[in-house]
C-alpha cells in the first residue's frame, strides 16, 4: 500500500523540505493540477532529479490529446501520469501506448465518472495501471460522494489495474479506506495543510499495511 502525497499548494522549496524529512513515509510525490498549472513541468523535473528514489506523478488529467501530452510528461521525469475515465477510450489508450514506450505508469482519475462500476470495467481493459476514485475538492463539504464507497465499487470490478483513492482523505477516515484495501492512497490538504506536515506524513504511512 502506497502513501501518495498530492503536493498542490505548497512551494517546491517546502515539497522539497518534506520529502526531505518524510522522504521514506511518501511513496509518490504527486505534483498536484494547481501546481502544474502554476508552474508547468518545472516542480515535476526537480523532484524527479533530487529525489530519484520517490516516484513523481504528474496530475495531468489529461483529456484530449492523450498521447502526446503523456509523452511530454514522460519525457520530463515524471513516472506516472493521469488521464481523466470520462475522456474517450482512444485519450486512454493513448496515454497508455505512451506509458509502455518510456516503461511508465498510468492512473486513471474517475472525477465525475457517473456509472463508475461500468467505466472502471471498461477502463480496467485498457491496460493501464491504477484506477483512482476521486472526490473533487467542490463537492467534498456536499457530503454527496463517499471515497469509501466508491473505492468499495471500484475494487468489486476490477481485474487488471490497481485501485486509489484521492480526495479529503484524513488521518480520521483513513482507517478504513486501509481497511478495504487500496494500491494508493493519496493524501493533499491533509497533508500540506498540517501544522507539521512531516510528521503528518509519517503518521499516515504507519497506518498502511
Ligand atoms: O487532485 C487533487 C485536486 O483535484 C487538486 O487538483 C488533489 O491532489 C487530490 O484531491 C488530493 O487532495 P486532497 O483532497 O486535499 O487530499
Amino acid at each position: 500500500m502506497k502513501l501518495q502525497a498530492a503536493l498542490d499548494t505548497l512551494t517546491l522549496e517546502k515539497c522539497e523540505e518534506l520529502l526531505e524529512k518524510a522522504g521514506n513515509s511518501i511513496d509518490i510525490a504527486e505534483v498536484g493540477t494547481p501546481f502544474i498549472l502554476k508552474e508547468g513541468m518545472v516542480p515535476v523535473q526537480a523532484l524527479k532529479k533530487r529525489f530519484p528514489d520517490i516516484l513523481v506523478l504528474a496530475d495531468t488529467k489529461i483529456m484530449d490529446a492523450g498521447e502526446y501530452e503523456a509523452e511530454g510528461c514522460f519525457k520530463r521525469g515524471a513516472d506516472i501520469v493521469t488521464v481523466l475515465g470520462v475522456s474517450y477510450d482512444e485519450t486512454i489508450e493513448g496515454v497508455v501506448k505512451a506509458a509502455k514506450k518510456y516503461g511508465k505508469q498510468v492512473m486513471v482519475d474517475m472525477i465525475g465518472v457517473k456509472d463508475l462500476a461500468k467505466r472502471s470495467e471498461e477502463v480496467d481493459q485498457m491496460g493501464v495501471d491504477y484506477i483512482c476514485v476521486h472526490t473533487a475538492f467542490d463537492i467534498q463539504e456536499t457530503g454527496q460522494q463517499d471515497p469509501l464507497e466508491d473505492l468499495k465499487i471500484v475494487n468489486q470490478v476490477i481485474k487488471n489495474a490497481k485501485s486509489a483513492v484521492a480526495g479529503g482523505v484524513k488521518l480520521q477516515t483513513l482507517d478504513a479506506i486501509v481497511q478495504e484495501g487500496a494500491e494508493i492512497i493519496v493524501v493533499g490538504g491533509a497533508i500540506c495543510n498540517a501544522e507539521d506536515p512531516s510528521n503528518m506524513a509519517k503518521a499516515m504511512k504507519e497506518r498502511m499495511i
